[in-house]
């Protein structure tokens, strides 16, 4: 498992549907980072169409960041029809542990079987019941004091944890990596976590669902040290960013993947 490049090059010969139940702040980043990366977004959150999407969608992300009752029955609806036909979906519990409708919501959509799970580590921390830092949307724990969490988790749910952060973790419940690729602007940008939880999902169709993921966080913190190259702040690596990650060949990932096995 050690040509990352190869998992890009599939998800762009797939170029995949991909249905996103975002929030209001992602929409258009997340569009735009999942574009440039090689796959086809798709926003599609109305209750009375939701389900329906994902019917036939190759992908599905669903994100808690901006929440309602009526997303809510939206996400749960979609999630289990997912679940029934077999298409892979990726949760995004963004601020997981802020407040009980975010704790409720997580917990039901964990019910849904995700088939991977990506959050910063306070939201890992806090799908597991256990207090987590989180401020808000923005991690407090480090990736490390999430490593627990993200295995029984990942042995609770059956789903792939990719917990990601200044070096990333990701695991299945048994195996584990470490992604050092990424860059400190990363998280200076809103929305790009998100972004991510969308170009995993595109990674994940028709791929094993642990090397996708790592192929993903590799290949995406990778945009990041190519886009902090020419950066003068955030505002020109969010521009750089995309550019970045329409740029990068499997190659480039092959030669700059940070994947250690743990
Ligand atoms: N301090 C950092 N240094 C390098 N990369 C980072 C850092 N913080 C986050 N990243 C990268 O930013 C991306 C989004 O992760 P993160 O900020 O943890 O998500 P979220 O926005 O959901 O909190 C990931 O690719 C991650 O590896
Ligand atoms: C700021 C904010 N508030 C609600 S959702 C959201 C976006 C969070 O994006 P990310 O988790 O990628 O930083
Ligand atoms: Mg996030």
């Amino acid at each position: 498992m050690t040509n990352w490049g190869k998992n890009l090059a599939t998800m762009r010969a797939h170029a995949p549907l991909v249905q996103n139940i975002t929030n209001y702040v992602a929409m258009n980043v997340m569009a735009n980072a999942m574009l440039a990366s090689g796959a086809s977004p798709a926003m599609v959150h109305a209750e009375e169409e939701a389900a329906e999407f994902a019917s036939f969608t190759q992908a599905l992300t669903i994100n808690i960041g901006t929440l309602s009752p009526a997303w809510v029955r939206a996400m749960t609806a979609a999630a289990q029809v997912a679940n029934t036909v077999g298409t892979p979906w990726v949760l995004d519990p963004v601020a997981a542990g802020a407040t009980a409708f975010r704790r409720e919501t997580s917990a039901q959509l964990l019910t849904c079987k995700p088939t991977v799970i990506r959050g910063n580590a306070s939201e890992i921390i806090a799908l597991t019941g256990e207090a987590a830092k989180g401020k808000g949307a923005d991690a407090a724990d480090t990736v490390s004091a999430a490593e627990n969490a993200a295995r029984i988790l990942a042995q609770q749910t059956g789903a792939v944890v990719a917990v990601t952060g200044p070096i990333d973790f990701v695991t299945n419940g048994t195996e584990a990596f470490r992604i050092a690729n990424g860059h400190a602007l990363m998280p200076q940008v809103t929305a790009l976590g998100c972004a991510l939880t969308g170009v995993v999902g595109a990674f994940v169709v028709g791929q094993d669902p642990l090397e996708a993921t790592v192929a993903a966080l590799a290949y995406y913190g990778l945009a990041g040290e190519h886009a902090a190259k020419v950066a003068q702040g955030p505002g020109s690596f969010a521009m750089g960013f995309i550019d970045a990650l329409h740029a990068i060949t499997p190659e480039d990932v092959n030669n700059g993947a940070k994947v250690v096995a743990t």
